[in-house]
């Protein structure tokens, strides 16, 4: 016997991701927000010797689908039919979470009901009697904690069960005697085709096609039947039908869910009166502001000790390098280059673990989506919609998941915009550059001029996105409606696994990309035979002089021309490659090198930031909006336009400065 397919669909923010990652035991990302999971994602278990494959897909509100996770979601339900749909529902949200049930039962799927969030549940007082609701909805109800990893064994075991059953109950949801009849006329003519019939329940089918489903009528204009379908739409209002069959369904679910719970009924909550506060229409920009600007200062200070101590190290390990070996060029790769610009780069490693942990935090108790809710009007007098906001939020991290986040933004303009704006939000690769030259800098004030960079990177996209909007992309945003998730006490074991996960993909990055990097400047550095290290002279100081010119208007020498173009690969390769350009030895660390650089002031590595915040982020960020958009054209946009950018704002800092006699 094969394996088992089970997926497990349900609403966004249900806990679906949670429930796969403890079945299957791996580690794919969850978070307090609607729209986290946009693909679909396999995972394998074996229960009772029975080989079960497990697909998490991405949230959906029903089986019509509007966005590219929904369509993800639906596809997969509908065209692969899984042995059996696990519909993962909130305990503390049944009402709404049964719509999708209601779909998935007309399709004639085997549905098991996960009850999760039982937790959350009770602690507001909300009791449902499963027992009646299996008997009213007549399919399996299992109660769990997925967070907690509750409830497992008992849902596999009936997983199983239902996947060996052979036929199929299925409960049917009276339409009223009008659309009924349509639905057996339809069911009559749609027969013709067995393509059909082998395929999809007719009733399912009927149902779709009076409710004017694009994917079900984009099938029906393939098959046999297309003519006396498209005779029969005519006599009928879709819409109207769409919102009468909806309007039923509700009506049936509200009758169950009126016997099977009590205090399902909405209520104040704690969140409720948190959210008073916190999206208050004055309060809540400030309070965002405030936060942002709070973990900035603290990843900051916290992190600084830390940083000294690994810089030190690095200093006394290029001095250990330069005593013991004897070979002068062996020397000088493993202490200008790999020491130098790998140690550069290592340095950061405690930032970045403790502003992945502040993220996280955020995240997982709810305020994240806050932000994105209190952003709504802010970027709908921009032309975008609050759905933007989260793949920007997401950008503070890594922009290609960010980008790839635009997934769940149904309208394309709306995407389109969202993928532009989105490499100008200050991802966590650029953090080390801003900590770097600010601490070298700007002292006491380097966490409010880091703070200020973030802001500026917003500012830009919403800049943008307005000037988008009002040539290129003409268009209104799409109406939103946000769900907010409700808070939550951050999980510590979940912050400290993001924290890990990120930080980890760090240090693997300068064990690799970055190394490669830093050898090849180091090599640049070196040749040809004989010349003095990093000396105009070699081949690396051709290069810089060459490229000199295009950035000298920005104060900018050859050595961070160099830099610029390595960065295209990964930001902190600049980071790398200055670490090497500029040496190690004098049992100093590079902030101090650069300090005594002549070259480098506070106008214009001011500048300089300004330029790596806004420049094209790296490599696998043009890849992803290749990928995303589909476009070479918006890709080749995307990187000329932050180059363009990011010139501008470098020669404005620059050039105003001296004027105004900094
Ligand atoms: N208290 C509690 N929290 C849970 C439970 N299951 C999941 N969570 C939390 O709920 C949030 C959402 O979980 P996810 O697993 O990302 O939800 P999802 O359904 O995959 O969400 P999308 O991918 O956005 O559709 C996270 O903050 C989880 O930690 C549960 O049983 N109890
Ligand atoms: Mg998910």
């Amino acid at each position: 016997m094969g394996k088992t397919k089970v997926a497990l669909a349900g609403n966004p923010n249900v806990g679906k991701t949670s429930l796969f990652n403890v079945l299957t035991g791996t580690r794919q990302h969850v978070g307090n927000w609607p729209g986290v999971t946009v693909e679909k994602k396999v995972g394998e278990t074996t229960y009772n010797s029975e080989e079960i494959e497990i697909t998490d897909l991405p949230g959906t509100y029903s089986l019509t689908a509007y966005s590219i996770d929904e369509i993800v979601a639906r596809d997969y339900i509908v065209d692969e039919k899984p042995d059996v749909v696990v519909q993962v529902v909130d305990a503390t949200n049944i009402e709404r979470n049964l719509y999708l049930t209601t779909q998935l039962m007309e399709l004639g799927t085997k549905v098991v009901i996960a009850l999760n969030m039982s937790d959350i549940a009770e602690s507001q007082g909300i009791v449902t009697d499963i027992n009646r609701m299996r008997e009213f909805l007549e399919i399996p109800v299992v109660k769990t904690v997925a967070k907690k990893g509750q409830g497992l064994n008992e849902l596999l075991d009936v997983v199983v069960e239902e996947s060996k059953k052979k036929t199929l109950h299925i409960h049917e949801i009276g339409y009223g005697n009008d659309i009924e009849k349509d639905i057996s006329e339809l069911e009559f003519l749609l027969e013709k085709d067995e393509n059909l019939y082998k395929h999809y329940p007719l009733r399912w089918l009927s149902i779709k096609i009076l409710e004017g489903d694009n994917n079900v009528l984009a099938k029906i204009q393939n098959s046999q039947v297309k003519d006396e379908v498209d005779e029969y739409l005519k006599k009928i209002d879709t819409d109207y039908y769409e919102a009468l069959m909806a309007d039923r369904r509700y009506g049936t679910i509200s009758s169950v869910v009126s016997q099977v719970c009590t205090g399902c009924i909405h209520k104040v909550t704690p969140s409720d009166m948190i959210d008073r506060v916190l999206t208050n229409k004055y309060l809540g920009l400030p309070i965002f502001l405030a936060l942002m600007w709070g973990a900035f200062e603290f990843t900051f200070s916290l992190s600084a000790p830390f940083m000294d101590l690994i810089d030190k190290g690095f200093v006394w390990l290029a001095g250990f390098v330069a005593d013991n070996i004897e070979t002068a060029w062996l020397a000088s790769l493993i202490g200008d280059g790999i020491i130098g610009g790998v140690g550069a780069v290592l340095v950061f490693v405690p930032n970045i673990f403790i502003l992945f942990f502040l993220l996280s935090i955020l995240e997982d108790s709810g305020y994240l989506a806050r932000a994105a809710f209190i952003m709504d009007k802010v970027m709908y007098s921009i032309g975008l919609q609050g759905k933007s906001f989260i793949p920007m939020l997401m950008g503070f991290g890594c922009n290609v998941p960010a980008i790839m986040a635009t997934r769940t933004i149904e309208d394309h303009k709306d995407r389109l915009v969202t993928i532009m704006i989105t490499p100008f939000m200050s991802c966590s690769a650029r953090l080390p550059v801003y900590v770097l030259l600010g601490g070298a800098f700007f002292g006491k004030e380097a966490g409010t001029v880091i703070f200020g960079l973030y802001v500026l990177g917003i500012l830009v996209a919403v800049l943008t996105a307005k000037l988008f909007r009002s040539t290129i992309l003409k268009g209104d945003p799409a109406p939103f409606i946000m769900e907010l998730p409700p808070y939550r006490i951050p999980h510590l074991t979940t912050s400290l696994m993001h924290m890990w996960d990120k930080g980890y993909t760090y240090i693997k990055k300068a064990g690799s990309i970055i190394l490669v990097g830093v050898v090849v400047v180091w090599l640049l550095a070196s040749l040809p035979f004989g010349v003095e290290y990093g000396s105009a002279n070699s081949l690396v100081g051709t290069i810089g002089h060459l490229l000199e010119p295009l950035v000298a208007p920005l104060g900018f020498d050859w050595k961070i021309a160099v830099s610029l173009v390595l960065g295209f690969v990964a930001k902190e390769i600049v980071i790398g490659s200055l670490g090497t350009l500029y040496g190690t030895g004098e049992g100093s660390g590079l902030m101090e090198r650069l300090q005594a650089d002549p070259e480098l002031f506070a106008l214009n590595s001011l500048g300089l930031m300004v330029f790596i915040l806004l420049y094209m982020p790296c490599i696998a960020t043009v890849g992803v909006v290749k990928q995303e958009t589909g476009s070479w054209k918006w890709t080749l946009f995307s990187v000329v336009y932050g180059i363009a950018v990011a010139w501008i704002f470098a020669f404005i800092i620059y050039q105003g400065g001296l004027v105004l006699g900094f």
